[in-house]
């Protein structure tokens, strides 16, 4: 096996494989990847992503959630496979790259954070008050509490994530305090069945039902969020109930390299 590198992207970790030579993506199966992802007898991370070649675009992006099984998108994922990129010598003003949802814009800005184009919102559900439902490339259940350092993130997480309307498919389930001005949260992700430090689309998802949630007029809006492994902040456009030109900005690192 290859050469691995771990990144995070505010604490949401990674393992990152280099399959631009196509030769890995048929040897690993389920049980290999979650043995990798495993914290007491693997690396020990919440995914693994490959990143492969691809015609029409800078690379194609491939996410597994750390029980080893495909999942839908990673926006820490997406923005720590974009300093990947860079750092095996990918060097763009903007990448585009293809994940699991389409095509995504990325940026790495001055300040060494990178910045993510994440898929338009356009579909809000409520199932009770202070709740809202909504997909920006992975499915999220964002509950709106007074002081989301106060949940019991698993517990609570993991009872919505198995209830009847969410069990078959799964959902991210995440716990929001604050407004549009700044927002903590914290989330339980499933195919970790287990809180994590942050979850990129989860601060996307929070963001988007902070504006909904206060009915905001017509314009662009631009909102810190705490998660408990670092600052992420996550701009757009509102226009009557549609989320368009959002981008998620963060910090995304290598930690290390090994070979397995
Ligand atoms: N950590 C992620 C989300 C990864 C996918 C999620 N576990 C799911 O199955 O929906 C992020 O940063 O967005």
């Amino acid at each position: 096996m290859p050469t691995f590198h771990k990144y995070h992207g505010a604490g949401n970790d990674f393992i990152l494989l280099d399959d631009r030579d196509g030769d890995l993506l048929t040897q690993l199966d389920q049980p290999t990847i979650a043995g990798y992802c495993a914290r007491h007898f693997g690396i020990g991370a919440d995914g693994l992503m490959l990143l492969r070649s691809h015609a029409e675009y800078d690379f194609e992006m491939v996410y597994y959630n750390s029980d080893g099984a495909p999942s839908s998108m990673c926006g820490n994922g997406g923005r720590c496979i974009v300093r990947f990129a860079h750092d095996l010598g990918i060097h763009k003003d903007e990448y585009n790259f293809l994940a699991v949802d389409g095509p995504h814009r990325a940026k790495i800005l001055p300040n060494g954070n990178v910045t993510l184009e994440m898929i338009d919102v356009a579909s809000i559900s409520s199932p009770r008050a202070e709740a809202f439902v909504l997909d920006t490339g992975s499915p999220h259940y964002i509950a709106f509490v007074a002081d989301a350092a106060l949940v019991d993130i698993v517990s609570r997480g993991r009872a919505i994530r198995q209830s009847p309307p969410y069990a078959a498919e799964g959902i991210n389930v995440n716990f929001v305090s604050g407004d549009i001005n700044g927002l903590s949260i914290a989330t339980y992700e499933r195919g970790v069945e287990d809180e994590t430090l942050a979850c990129g689309t989860g601060v996307t998802a929070a963001a988007i039902a902070a504006v909904h949630r206060i009915n905001a007029p017509t314009g662009d809006f631009r909102i810190p969020v705490r998660a408990k492994g670092g600052l992420l902040a996550v701009s757009g456009t509102h226009k009557e109930g549609q989320y368009s030109n959002i981008w998620l900005e963060g910090p995304a690192e290598s930690v290390f390299k090994g070979e397995i």
